[in-house]
């Protein structure tokens, strides 16, 4: 199941910078290890913003739920999903 996500990154200005280093530095190790696993399957900037928008390819909704809920800047993310389906008139494999 495909799933189009776009995420908006709200860290908090008085945060500490370590703190935010931290997270972010886990946040990319995270997000790593899920597109080597094949399970995100896109990661792109948003330019101009502290966005991205993402492609997760995952068995269930439950599934993407505990890998959105468990990133570890997830507390300071709003987070839009959008579920894909197929369109008939795209190519095989588009
Ligand atoms: O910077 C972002 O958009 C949030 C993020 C997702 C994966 C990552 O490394 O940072």
């Amino acid at each position: 199941m495909l799933f189009h996500v776009r995420m908006r990154v709200h860290l908090p200005h008085d945060l500490d910078p370590a703190v935010a280093e931290d997270l972010k530095s886990r946040e990319k190790a995270r997000a790593h290890e899920l597109q080597r696993a094949g399970t995100w399957r896109h990661l792109w900037r948003v330019a101009g913003c502290y966005a991205n928008i993402s492609i997760f390819d995952v068995d269930s909704h439950e599934q993407l739920h505990d890998i959105l809920s468990g990133l570890p800047l997830f507390p300071y993310l709003d987070i839009d999903v959008t579920p894909l389906a197929r369109h008939p008139s795209a190519l095989p494999d588009t």
